[in-house]
């Protein structure tokens, strides 16, 4: 599998990002936000999390209209796979490839804290090696993690099987406890745990792991 993963300034996770695809086995690419181009042959683009352009704005917002932007759309609308973790998740609703919007916590607090997540479908490559309805611990870390969307958009989320992960005790404020969602063609994942966080021993929890792994399985050649 090859994989890129884009760095803004004030990006925090993109090495963490980087590890975790490159111990699952994949090629990984680092790339600057100000390339226009991604490089050839990729797999899947990673976003990761942290406080692009400080936060500015809305959290994401400059980040989408960055001069990589166009390419990791181009490169969804072309099929291509694309990861958003937390802030990653941020840019992609920025850039419109998922839908609703990402506001401040209910209780105005940054959270930092590990969470319980029910892995709510395996049909998509980013969830295919956890079992469906179990629970997994990741840790979530922000200030704007309160999903929302119209409550057509949120139908329509719950009735195409596209909610990926809802947390058990919801931390946020999130619509119907919305914690990660896909894309229609179900290859773009924007969620606000961070897998890449809980994916060794020495993280206190191995249960990102699964999500790299599903991937590499995903592209393994047949
Ligand atoms: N860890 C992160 O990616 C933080 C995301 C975002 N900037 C927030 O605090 O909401």
């Amino acid at each position: 599998m090859k994989a890129a993963v884009i760095t803004f300034p004030g990006s925090n996770c993109d090495r963490d990002l980087a590890v975790a695809f490159e111990q699952a086995g994949a090629q990984v690419s680092r790339v600057w936000h100000k390339e226009t181009r991604l490089p050839d042959g990729l797999d899947i683009v990673g976003i990761p999390g942290g406080f692009s352009f400080g936060d500015y704005l809305r959290c994401g917002a400059i980040a989408a209209r960055s001069p990589i932007a166009q390419a990791v759309t181009g490169f969804a609308e072309r099929g291509g796979h694309v990861l958003g973790i937390c802030n990653g998740f941020q840019v992609l609703l920025e850039m419109g490839l998922l839908p609703g919007a990402l506001l401040r916590n209910a209780q105005l607090k940054y959270i930092c804290k590990p969470v319980g997540l029910r892995v709510e479908t395996t049909q998509t490559p980013f969830t295919s090696a956890y079992e469906q309805g179990s629970v997994i611990t990741l840790p979530v870390a922000h200030h704007d993690g309160n999903y929302t969307a119209s409550a057509e958009t949120v139908a329509q989320l719950e009735a195409e099987g596209r909610v990926a992960f809802r947390y058990t005790e919801n931390p946020n404020g999130s619509v119907n406890d919305i914690a990660g969602i896909v894309s229609e063609n179900r290859r773009v994942l924007g969620m606000m745990p961070h897998p890449e966080r809980a994916f060794a021993s020495i993280h206190g929890s191995t249960d990102g792991r699964g999500l790299f792994d599903g991937l590499i399985g995903a592209f393994a050649p047949a």
